[in-house]
């Protein structure tokens, strides 16, 4: 391998260490941050994910607050957990853990968090606010992935200014905001959002001075494709069956020939997937933090 790591489980400890030191601040103010989440179902993948933000907001001194709901659970029940989400003091903000069930309204669900709870920033308001707001200091949530991959790659010493970002996936968590986000004035990137249905993927890719692979494709980005010295972030997650081990895996979208050819790569695991987990504590903390000022 001869692309440098860009370490995601590093760079997100760091930014732990930081955050504690802010919410020992705001606690000794009299504000203890809480995190809820909201999990319907019994994904094993979903059920790892929220236990992971349970684990990081114990580790930062964020109190956090539990909410599981069976698969069977209707949009009404489901909306009358929000409606408890955002009258309760108690909580700074929430996450509703995605995918929901096919029967569950996704869209009408995001619209019910309390703008000013929703610590995803995925409410149609910030998402919104992200666009509007685009040269001003965070006022509003962001995404989480889109955060963290801004932050992995500036946290090893790399400048976004000029670069040709191109973005696989179009999804509403990565592919999607990140634009609006990397061609802010204060990084001004150059971004190309391409997809599953772009006529020619494989030359815009060999254009990118970085790749933001987040198709959820297994190993849609590979070696020649890739320019020589490209930073590559390797955002998507598929699962894969071993079939000697019968054991599940995550898979990402960037082929592991890559690394040969790459300036600097991001691990998965062990890349964006933390410093996801990482950005939604800073979430938190920044939203306490506007509220007791
Ligand atoms: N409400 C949300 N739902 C989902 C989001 C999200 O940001 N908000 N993103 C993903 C899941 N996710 C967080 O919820 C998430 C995914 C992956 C990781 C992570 O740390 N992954 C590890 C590898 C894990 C494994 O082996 O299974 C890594 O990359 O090192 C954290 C969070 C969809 N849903």
């Amino acid at each position: 391998m001869s692309a440098q790591k860009l370490d995601g489980t590093a760079a997100a400890a760091a930014i732990k260490r930081e955050l504690t030191e802010r919410v020992a601040k705001l606690s000794e103010r009299g504000t203890v941050p809480g995190l809820a989440t909201v999990l319907v179902g019994e994904d094993p993948g979903s059920q790892w994910y929220v236990a992971g933000k349970h684990r990081d907001c114990a580790e930062v001194g964020i109190a956090s607050i539990k909410r599981e709901l069976p698969e069977s659970v209707t949009q009404e029940e489901l909306e009358a957990v929000l409606d408890e989400l955002n009258a309760d003091p108690a909580c700074t903000g929430y996450i509703v853990q995605l995918p929901l069930p096919k029967h569950i309204n996704t869209d009408r669900i995001l619209e019910r968090i309390d703008p000013d709870k929703d610590a995803d920033g995925l409410h149609p308001t910030n998402l919104g606010r992200l666009v509007l707001n685009a040269n001003t200091e965070i006022t509003s949530p962001l995404p989480c992935t889109p955060r963290g991959v801004i932050e992995l790659v500036e946290r090893n010493g790399i400048s976004w200014a000029g670069k040709r970002v191109v973005v696989v996936g179009r999804g509403v968590t990565v592919g999607r905001p990140i634009g609006p986000l990397l061609t802010r004035r204060e990084y001004n990137a150059t971004v190309v959002l391409t997809h599953t249905g772009t006529a020619d993927l494989a030359a815009e890719l060999r254009q990118a001075d970085v790749i933001v692979a987040a198709a959820g494709v297994e190993g849609i980005v590979r070696a020649e494709n890739v320019k020589p010295g490209a930073i590559v972030l390797d955002v998507g997650v598929s699962r894969r069956v071993d079939p000697e081990t019968g054991k599940s895996r995550v898979v990402g979208d960037v082929d592991p020939g890559v690394a040969e050819v790459a300036g600097w790569i991001s691990p998965n695991p062990g890349g964006v997937g933390p410093m996801t987990r990482a950005l939604l504590l800073k979430n938190v903390v920044e939203m306490a933090e506007r509220r007791s000022a």
